[in-house]
């Protein structure tokens, strides 16, 4: 396969060429950028030297159509402009940023105070949450790849809502996030001297998020509420926990609660259920696709506590991706995403 990346300069981008370099069945990959073209890509980052020695491309349209698959993985904003025209045209697009995620238009001036991508282009899309709408990936021409923070909530919560275990009004989610996920560019939040040795919380009911998860919670668990979602920054670099305390169904117990989540995930290669971890923590994940899961109940108030893990640059964002890719052309799923976690 022939594969192009917009944004390949980027972190995001940087972690699909890491992975795309070992998938089998590609065989091209150029490397995209608006404001680099003619960098050889190896003397911007050193550690791709004799694995990424080409120079970066300027976007060109008649160019980018020539692709078995268009990765984009800019800012908010940038493809909505740059992928409609793409779609039906050749190339399966699958966009890393937030731009087709939100099927109402409304929401995403709201939450991302941006112009929103054109309604076709969004109608048309599918939201790339692999396990749980895998034949509309499959035969979609877009693929908008959820934001990290709902990847980790969605794919611990919504077996629980969708079989009525656990109520999601009432629902408080309580996320942590690496500083990767803000991106390659430094500011004033992602300063080391001000992240080291340091916790902060932020965009306190705020987060452009929050309405992904609402859709989420809504298109796949059938339940429409709004939800209390908290994010803070944590000194790592990579990965994600969501820590949800939900209130529970009269009577349910832990064990059906760890039942269903393996119910709905037998057979799924990145999802692990977990109910009996002596620790729980991001490094388990670390720089893998698994998103791992664990449930405790407390009989005492009556609520859940549930928690997932994920790498925010692999399952999160780029690993997701390719999973996307590789269903969207009928390969197995876990082809390039054979990583064992970097633990140590
Ligand atoms: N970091 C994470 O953990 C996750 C990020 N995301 C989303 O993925 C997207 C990329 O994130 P991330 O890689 O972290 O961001 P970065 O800031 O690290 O990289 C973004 C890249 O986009 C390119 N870019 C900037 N402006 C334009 C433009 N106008 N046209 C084309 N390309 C442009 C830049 O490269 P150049 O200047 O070379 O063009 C830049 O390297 C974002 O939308 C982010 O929200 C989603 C899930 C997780
Ligand atoms: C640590 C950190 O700053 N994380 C970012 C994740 C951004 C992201 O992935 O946002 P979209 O894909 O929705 O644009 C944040 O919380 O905003």
């Amino acid at each position: 396969m022939k594969i192009g990346i917009i944004g390949a300069t980027g972190y995001g981008g940087l972690e699909l060429m890491r992975l795309l370099h070992q998938h089998p069945e590609v065989h091209v990959i150029d490397l995209y950028t608006s404001s680099e073209e003619g960098t050889v890509f190896s003397s911007k980052y050193p550690h791709t030297t004799n694995l990424y020695d080409q120079s970066l491309l300027k976007i060109d349209h008649a160019q980018l159509i020539d692709y078995d698959v268009l990765f984009a993985s800019t800012p908010a904003g940038v493809t909505s402009q740059l992928l409609p025209s793409f779609i039906g045209k050749g190339p399966k697009l699958i966009d890393l940023s937030g731009d087709f995620r939100l099927k109402n238009s409304r929401d995403y001036e709201l939450w991302y105070k941006k112009s929103p991508a054109p309604k076709e282009a969004v109608e048309q899309s599918a939201y790339g949450l692999t396990e749980w709408n895998t034949e509309a990936i499959h035969k979609a021409e877009l693929i908008a790849n959820p934001g990290c923070y709902p990847t980790a909530v969605l794919l611990s919560l919504l077996p629980l809502v969708k079989e009525r275990l656990i109520n999601a009004t009432g629902l408080i989610i309580d996320a942590k996030s690496g500083v990767s996920g803000a991106g390659n560019t430094p500011g004033p939040m992602t300063h080391f001297s001000e992240t080291n040795e340091n916790l902060s919380i932020y965009k306190i009911n705020q987060h452009q998020h929050i309405p992904e998860i609402e859709q989420g919670i809504e298109q796949f668990g059938n339940q429409k509420t709004p939800v209390t979602f908290t994010t803070h920054l944590v000194p790592m670099t990579r990965g994600i926990m969501a820590t949800s305390y939900a209130p529970i169904r009269e009577g349910v117990t832990e064990e059906q609660l760890i039942n269903c989540l393996k119910d709905y995930y037998e057979g799924r290669p990145f999802i692990r259920v977990m109910p009996d971890s002596p620790r729980f923590c991001t490094k388990q994940v670390y720089g893998t696709n698994f998103c791992d899961i664990h449930v405790k109940v407390d009989s005492r108030t009556n609520r859940a506590t549930v928690v997932s893990v994920i790498d925010n640059l692999v399952k999160g964002a780029a690993g997701q991706a390719i999973q996307n890719m590789n269903v969207s052309f009928g390969l197995k799923e876990t082809l390039g995403l054979h990583q064992v976690p970097l633990f140590i």
